[in-house]
Formats: structure tokens, sequence, C-alpha cells
């Protein structure tokens, strides 16, 4: 069912920044966190804001799902911290910016060890924002399209509720990002924290792990590695994948931008799981098998991000099409894997 909600503006001024910002000590004009920094998303977003000499950024990561690997270009800049740091632990800094990005997003990942999941989305942005709050931070939250659960309403707009089981095998993942969702809006009005949140779409690129289990990384795995594709019964739901460097431009221009959200970010373009292991057998490797596999319980059946509102309020669309992201991709896989084009 869907339903409209009101824009929900806070009552309170935002918290004044530490003065501790104005001291000569610091160098740089933003002092940027990036909770899950060392993950995918995360790295590609700490590349973009390194690009600007006036940021100085500070990765927080416990390196369940990301690596060092994914940071070592900046490993030892002057302008860059990498700490090891668990979210549902209290963090101490002064920042400006916090993009809160720290969960595991990969549906085998997230199962794996559902309290600690829903732990990590409910106590870490617990902290995450007790943090802006103490300094008085903006704080961004990479929320995601599972909050619309299965949903019944295609494309999805924010304005839709959702169809969620509150009680399934996914439900640490997408009720946790909802129950985060909730605490942002709370903290807005009774704080006045100023608060962003990113609902993304699967998004996919270069630095996903090979067996991260998400449905492109494996199938770009399974075309290089010669194995069968393994297609997930039915193969007729559907996702709408968006290349990385769309996905960082639109959390960035979120961030910066005047609006709390939430806001889809996400490319509209929609494929089935058929669809998609089509494509990548005849972009990567047209002698493969394409086989079906069964599926996991409560693994929504469509969905497809509504982008109206990021094309209004941010001016914001995807550029790459998965027929260009696709190669870049197995491009990076190509090297990880060791299997060079013929
Ligand atoms: N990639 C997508 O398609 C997608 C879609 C919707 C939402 N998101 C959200 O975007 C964010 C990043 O996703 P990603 O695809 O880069 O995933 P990822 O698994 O590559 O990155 C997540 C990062 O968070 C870290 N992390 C996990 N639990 C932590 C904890 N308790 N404390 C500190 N660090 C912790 C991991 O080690 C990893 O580096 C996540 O919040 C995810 O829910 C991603
Ligand atoms: O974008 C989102 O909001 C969410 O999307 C994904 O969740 P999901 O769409 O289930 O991601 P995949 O595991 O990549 O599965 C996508 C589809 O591919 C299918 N699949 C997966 C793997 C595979 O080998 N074969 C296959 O057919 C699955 O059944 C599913 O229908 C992410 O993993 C979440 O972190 C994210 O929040």
């Amino acid at each position: 069912m869907a339903a409209t909600s009101e824009k929900q503006n806070s009552t309170k001024p935002p918290p004044s920044p530490s003065p501790l910002r104005n001291s000569k000590f610091c160098q740089s004009n933003m002092r940027i966190l990036i909770s899950g920094g060392a993950g995918f998303i995360g790295s590609h977003l700490v590349d973009k804001l390194m690009e600007n000499e006036k940021n100085e950024v500070i990765v927080a990561d416990n390196y369940f799902t990301g690596s060092k690997e994914n940071l070592k270009k900046w490993i030892g800049h002057p302008r860059f911290e990498l700490i090891r740091h668990d979210v549902t632990e209290p963090l101490l800094i002064e920042v400006d910016r916090i993009y809160h990005l720290a969960c595991p997003a990969s549906p085998i990942f997230y199962k794996y060890n559902p309290v600690k999941t829903i732990k990590t989305n409910v106590i870490g942005t617990l902290n995450m924002l007790g943090l802006a709050k103490r300094v008085g931070a903006r704080i961004l939250l990479t929320s995601t399209s599972e909050v619309y659960g299965d949903p019944l309403i295609h494309p999805q707009p924010e304005s839709y509720w959702g169809n969620v089981n509150p009680i399934g095998v996914r439900s640490c993942y997408d009720e946790g990002k909802r129950v985060a969702e909730t605490l942002m809006f709370d903290y807005h009005r009774q704080h006045g924290i100023e608060i962003r949140i990113a609902r993304i779409f699967n998004t996919y690129g270069p630095r996903m792990n090979i067996d991260d289990g998400r449905v492109v990384s494996n199938f770009i795995a399974q075309a290089l590695r010669g194995e069968a594709l393994t297609v997930q019964k039915p193969g007729t739901q559907t996702r709408s994948f968006c290349y990385v460097s769309d996905m960082v431009d639109g959390l960035i221009r979120l961030m910066e931008g005047d609006d709390t959200g939430p806001i889809n970010i996400g490319n509209p373009g929609e494929f089935t799981m058929v669809e998609l292991a089509e494509t990548v057998k005849e972009l990567i490797n047209p002698s493969i098998e394409i086989k079906m596999v069964e599926n996991t319980p409560d693994d929504p059946r469509q969905r497809k991000p509504d982008i109206s509102k990021a094309k209004e309020v941010l001016g914001w669309e995807p550029k790459v099409k998965l027929r260009e992201g696709l190669p870049l991709m197995e491009e990076d896989f190509r090297l990880r894997l060791n299997v060079p084009k013929n």
C-alpha cells in the first residue's frame, strides 16, 4: 500500500560545530568520516573525496567485508587516516561530515551473523548520530531499496512505505535499515542534527569482493572461471543496476545539497536475472552455460527506483549503462583472478 509521508522538518537549530574546528591545527576545510570506507562503495567514495585537496578523509572500518587493499593507494597520505573500529562501539573524533556506510551489504554476509547485522544497523547508527550531535556534523546514511521489501508498487517512489517481512531471514538487514532511518529522523527532529538519507539500489563495479555472493559479481566471476552462471529461480525477478561512479556522484550531491531525503539513488534500467545472465554470457564468455538453482527465502520479485526526486532535487541521474559498466568490472575481475583476455 502506498502512503505519502509529510516533510518532517526539525524544530531545533543544528548543534554548533566543535570550537576545535577553528583551531590553528586544523588544516583542512572539511574533515570527513566514512564508516565502512574500506568496503566496495566506501572505497570509491574515498577516491572521489580525496581528489579535493581541501578534504581530509578518515575511514573507520572493522574489515568484516572490506579490506585495506581497497584503500592501499591512500595509506600514508597526509590527508588520509584509517582506523580499525567497529561502529557498535562509540567513536570520539572531530569531523564535519559523516558518511555512514558501515554494514555488510551482500545477503550472504548480512545473514551470516544476523544479530551482529542488526546491532550494526541500530547501535552503529546510534553511535554515529551521537557523534554527529556532539560535534555538530552533518550525517548521511546509506539506506537501501530493501526498505521497500517485496514491493507492491512498481517502480518504487520514496513515499512508498514498503512490504517487509519483520521476522524473515532478511529482516536483520531490511528492518535494521528501517530502524536506522527512524533514528536519523528522530535525532533530526529532537536534536536538530543535519541528516541525509540515500536509498541505494543494487550497485556494482570494480572492487566488489570476488566471492561476495551478489549477483553481478557472481556472474562475472563464474563467466571468467568457466563455470555455469547460477540463476536463482524463477529468474524472472528483476533488479536495476547502478554503476558505482554514478552512485558516488549521487551520494556527494545528496550530502552537499539541502534535502534530508530519503532519496532513491539507483539506475532505473530494469533486468530479469535471466536477462542479466544472458548479457554477461554474451559480453564475457559466450560458451558458458546458464543453470537454474534454488533461491533463498523472501527474495524480492521486482525492484526499480523511481528517481524523479533525485533528478529534481539533486539534478542527478545515472550516466553509465549496464552494457558499459559490465566490461569495466570484467577488466578488474580479470586482473584479480589472473584471467587475461584472449
Ligand atoms: N552495494 C549495494 O548494492 C548497496 C545497496 C543498498 C545499500 N547499500 C549500502 O551501502 C553501504 C556500503 O555497501 P557496500 O556494497 O560497499 O558493502 P561492503 O560490504 O563492501 O561494505 C561495507 C563496509 O562496512 C564495514 N563494516 C561492516 N560492519 C561494520 C561494523 N560493525 N563496524 C565497522 N565497519 C563495518 C565492512 O567491513 C565493509 O568495509 C552499506 O551500508 C549497504 O547497506 C549498498
Ligand atoms: O540494492 C539493494 O537495496 C540491496 O540489494 C542487494 O540485495 P539483492 O538484490 O538481493 O542482491 P543480490 O544478492 O545481488 O541478488 C539479486 C538477485 O539475483 C539473484 N541471484 C543472486 C546470486 C546468484 O548467483 N544468482 C542469482 O540469480 C537473487 O536471487 C536476486 O533475485 C544487496 O545485496 C543489498 O545490500 C542491497 O541493500
